[in-house]
């Protein structure tokens, strides 16, 4: 296969991705390696978190993946596309959603920014009117099709969003921040959006955030992106693997009780007379089963949690990690 030709059964390929940029430093004027000669690849039907640091490069690969910017060197393939060459053709197969730009008209109601899309798209009435219905039922949307998108507020508006990158079933779906600013219920109700949107349609998503609910709801798969390079391509479980993050088991005790010592757990403290301790392990070598047996050994257990590790702590964990290694 030639160096240029797209492989089959990707969706997105990068192969030595870079984007620099010139930028203002004072009164001279410096190269800013935005993106660093980044590879990866995305299958169909992939659901992948892309994730770091603010600045550390992900905005500018959404671009390049999109055909909004040109790269200063590599190459990226998207639904098989040159992203820049095939911008219109490429407009049919993929949706994009900028959680902070809009894609509707302003002034318009929803519906008639639909139906422009619809148009752009070349839709056939029936297929606008089928997907249209779809997708206002499942975002339950139909309350606000009336109205201009100015009025709307930001969850009704990040729904009409999301809705108009899907009105043409593109076979990739891009998110850039899609739930920043949104309240706890509205986030909820797009993020089970999208997981029923991946399931009946096999949309692939890409998606960049600093939420981690995001991450752990919606992917199975991140690339973490630090200073431009790839820090890290696999599970979320596999990531708190590798930064060695700790589980914690939290058992209340039926009497008051000293420090409980367990092998191969970490005594991080105890409340009300030892009534409750919290004890870390590391899942990699050992089991909450085993550490909760050998508590058992020693004093009553009335109840236990067992709490998972801290996405955000292991996300900072590996910028850590990545900054270390590079300096
Ligand atoms: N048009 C531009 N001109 C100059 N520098 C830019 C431009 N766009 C991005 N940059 C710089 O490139 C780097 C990467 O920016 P990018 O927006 O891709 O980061 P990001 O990971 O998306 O960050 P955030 O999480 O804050 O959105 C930053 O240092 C940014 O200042």
């Amino acid at each position: 296969m030639s160096g240029t030709t797209p492989s089959s059964g990707t969706v997105v390929e990068v192969r030595d991705l870079t984007r620099d940029f010139r930028v203002r430093d004072g009164l001279k004027v410096r190269r800013l390696t935005a993106v660093d000669h980044m590879t990866w690849s995305i299958a169909p039907g992939e659901a992948v978190g892309y994730i770091g640091a603010n600045g550390a490069g992900k905005s500018t690969t959404i671009k390049m993946l999109a055909g909004i910017l040109v790269p200063s060197a590599g190459e990226v393939i998207t639904c098989g596309l040159r992203p820049v060459k095939d911008r219109k053709r490429l407009a049919r197969r993929i949706g994009v959603v900028f959680g902070q730009r809009s894609q509707l008209w302003w002034d318009l109601p929803v519906r008639e920014s639909f139906g422009i899309l619809a148009a752009i798209h070349s839709l056939s009435r029936a297929e606008e009117r089928s997907r249209t219905d779809e997708l206002v039922g499942t975002l339950d949307m139909g309350d606000y099709l009336g109205t201009p998108v100015r009025q709307l507020s930001l969850g009704q508006r990040m729904r009409a969003e999301v809705a108009a990158a899907l009105l043409h079933r593109p076979e990739l779906l891009v998110l850039d921040e899609p739930t920043i600013g949104l309240d706890v219920l509205s986030k909820q109700r797009l993020r089970e959006f999208l997981v029923r949107e991946r399931a009946e349609h096999g949309t692939t998503l890409l998606l960049t955030t600093h939420d981690m609910g995001d991450v752990e709801r919606l992917c199975d798969r991140i690339l973490v992106v630090d200073h431009g390079r790839l820090a890290y391509d696999g599970t979320l479980d596999g990531l708190a693997r590798t930064v060695g993050a700790e589980r914690v088991l939290i058992v209340d005790l039926a009497e008051p009780h000293g420090r409980l010592v367990v092998a191969g757990a970490r005594h991080l403290r105890s409340e009300g007379d030892g009534l409750r301790q919290h004890l870390a392990f590391d899942p990699t070598t050992t089991t909450a089963a085993r550490v909760l047996a050998t508590v058992s050994e020693q004093a009553e257990v009335l109840d236990l949690t067992i709490t998972e590790p801290d996405v955000e702590d292991v996300v900072r964990r590996i910028y850590e990690r990545a900054s270390t290694s590079s300096s």
